[in-house]
C-alpha cells in the first residue's frame, strides 16, 4: 500500500517578477507581477509546488489555511477542500477579492484551495512515481497547444528602458509583435486582448492578423469593455474572421444580447468564473466557450468537473491566464493533456516574462509543450531563483495588482472600460 504523505510544514514565498507594460481596459499592467509560490512539505521529505496570486488579502487567506494543514495527508484533498471552506468561514473579510485582474466573482474557497490541491497532486505524483496526468485520468493528448497572447502595449514602462517588443499601438505593430512570437515559440493560434482602443480600431486590428496569419485561429478579447449593442455589431464585423469572441460585453444578460446575433461562439473567463453561474449561463443560452483556469475553479480536479459540466451543456473549453510562472505553466499542461474536450489552444502569459522560480524550464515546440515527463508535475523549483524573486518582491513594494491605478499615474483621466464603448 502507497504510504501515506503527511504534510509537516507549509511554506508560502511571494515573489514579484518584470512585467512589460501591457495595456488592457482597465489600465496597464504595473513593472512587476506578483505570484505566490507554495511549497508543502512531507514527514517523508517529499516538497509539492503550488502557484497562484499574490495579492495581499489573497496571502492572508493561504496563510491562514497554511497553519491548519500539518497533519493531514497530501492523499486527502477532499478533507482539505473542507478545511479550507472551514478556515475561511471563520475569517472576518474572507471574500477579499483583488487577485486575478477582471475576475471578481470566484469563489474564494475554490481560488484559495487550487494551489493547495496543485501542491498535493505534486505530491501525490511524486510518492506514487507518476506524472500528475496520470492522477487526472491519463493522458488523451501528448502535446498541448497554446496560443501566442498579443497585446496592445506602451513601448516601456515610463522612466525605464525600452523592453524588447517594443510599442504596439497599430494593427503593423500588432502583426510584428504576433510574427516575433510565433518565430519563437510557434504558436498556431493568435489571441489578441482588446477593450483598449475603439472597437474599429481592434476591428482592423483583426483584419491585418487576419491577412498576415490566415488560416491561424484569431481571438479577440476585450474584456466586457463594449455595451451589447457594440458586442453585436463588432461580432457582425468580424464574422468568419475570428474562432471565438472572448466576453465583448458585461454580464450573462449583456454576453447573451450579444450572442443572439453574433454568428461566431461567445468564450467567457467573465461572465461565467464559478459553479453557482453555469445555470443561468446555460439558460439563457449566453456562452459557448468557458475559459476555465484552475487557480480559480479550485485547482485541477474541479477543473475537470468544470469540463464534465461544460460537455453535459454542449459548452466547449478553452483555458485562460493571468500572469504566470513554471509550476502553474506545468499543472495546466498536465491538466490540458488529461481533458478531453479541452480542445481550443490553451492561453498563456508566458512570451511576456523573463524570469522564473523553476528548472528546467517548459520549452514550447511548435507552439506546444510536451507534458512534463514527471514524477508529479515534472518541475523542480530553484532555491537561488526563488530567493532572488522573493528580494524583488519586497524591494518592488507593490503588494496587490491595480492595473488601473497605475495607469491613472500617467493618465489621470483613464477610464475602465466596462460596457464603455
Ligand atoms: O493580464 C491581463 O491584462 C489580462 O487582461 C488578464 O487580466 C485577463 O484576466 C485575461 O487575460 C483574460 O483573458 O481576460
Ligand atoms: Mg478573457
Amino acid at each position: 500500500m502507497t504510504p501515506a504523505a503527511r504534510i509537516s510544514r507549509v511554506e508560502i514565498t511571494p515573489v514579484a517578477f518584470a512585467d512589460p507594460p501591457l495595456l488592457n481596459a482597465v489600465g496597464v499592467h504595473e513593472p512587476f507581477a506578483l505570484r505566490a509560490v507554495l511549497q508543502l512539505h512531507t514527514d517523508s521529505g517529499l516538497v509539492g509546488l503550488g502557484e497562484t496570486y499574490a495579492d495581499e488579502t489573497h496571502l492572508e487567506a493561504l496563510e491562514a489555511v497554511a497553519s491548519d494543514l500539518p497533519g493531514l495527508d497530501a492523499f486527502d484533498t477532499g478533507r482539505i477542500y473542507a478545511l479550507v471552506a472551514d478556515v475561511l468561514s471563520r475569517r472576518s473579510g474572507a471574500a477579499g477579492d483583488g487577485v486575478a485582474g477582471m475576475i471578481t466573482g470566484a469563489s474564494v474557497v475554490n481560488r484559495v484551495f487550487s494551489p493547495f490541491e496543485v501542491a498535493c497532486l505534486d505530491i501525490q505524483g511524486r510518492t506514487a512515481g507518476r506524472p500528475v496526468v496520470d492522477l487526472l485520468g491519463g493522458r488523451v493528448r501528448d502535446r498541448v497547444p497554446y496560443s501566442a497572447y498579443l497585446f496592445y502595449k506602451w513601448a516601456e514602462h515610463p522612466g525605464a528602458d525600452p523592453d524588447e517588443w517594443g510599442e504596439a499601438r497599430t494593427p503593423d505593430q500588432l502583426v510584428e509583435q504576433a510574427a516575433t512570437m510565433i518565430e519563437r515559440y510557434g504558436f498556431g493560434a493568435i489571441k489578441l486582448k482588446g477593450g483598449v482602443l475603439p472597437p474599429d480600431d481592434e476591428i482592423e486590428a483583426i483584419r491585418a492578423l487576419h491577412a498576415a496569419f490566415p488560416g491561424v485561429p484569431l481571438r479577440l478579447d476585450p474584456n466586457a469593455a463594449w455595451t451589447p449593442e457594440t458586442g453585436i455589431r463588432v461580432a457582425q464585423a468580424l464574422e468568419g474572421l475570428v474562432q471565438y469572441l472572448e466576453d465583448p460585453s458585461p454580464g450573462i444578460h449583456g454576453m447573451a444580447r450579444v450572442a443572439a446575433s453574433a454568428p461566431m461562439p461567445l468564450a467567457t473567463n467573465m461572465a461565467v468564473v464559478a459553479f453557482d453561474q453555469i445555470r443561468e449561463a446555460v439558460a439563457a443560452d449566453a456562452v459557448q466557450v468557458i475559459l476555465s483556469d484552475h487557480h480559480f475553479w479550485g485547482g485541477l480536479r474541479r477543473s475537470q468537473g468544470l469540463a464534465a459540466v461544460a460537455d453535459t451543456f454542449g459548452i466547449g473549453l478553452s483555458m485562460h491566464s493571468n500572469s504566470h510562472l513554471g509550476i502553474s505553466l506545468a499543472a495546466m499542461t498536465h491538466l490540458a493533456a488529461a481533458t478531453p474536450n479541452l480542445d481550443y489552444a490553451c492561453d498563456t502569459h508566458w512570451p511576456w516574462k523573463t524570469e522564473d522560480v523553476v528548472k528546467p524550464g517548459l520549452t514550447f515546440i511548435d507552439g506546444a509543450l510536451e507534458v512534463p515527463a514527471g514524477p508529479g508535475l515534472g518541475v523542480e523549483l530553484d532555491p537561488d531563483a526563488l530567493g532572488a524573486l522573493h528580494e524583488q518582491y519586497l524591494r518592488c513594494g507593490l503588494r496587490a495588482r491595480d492595473d488601473t491605478g497605475y495607469i491613472r499615474r500617467f493618465d489621470p483621466g483613464f477610464v475602465r472600460k466596462l460596457g464603455y464603448w
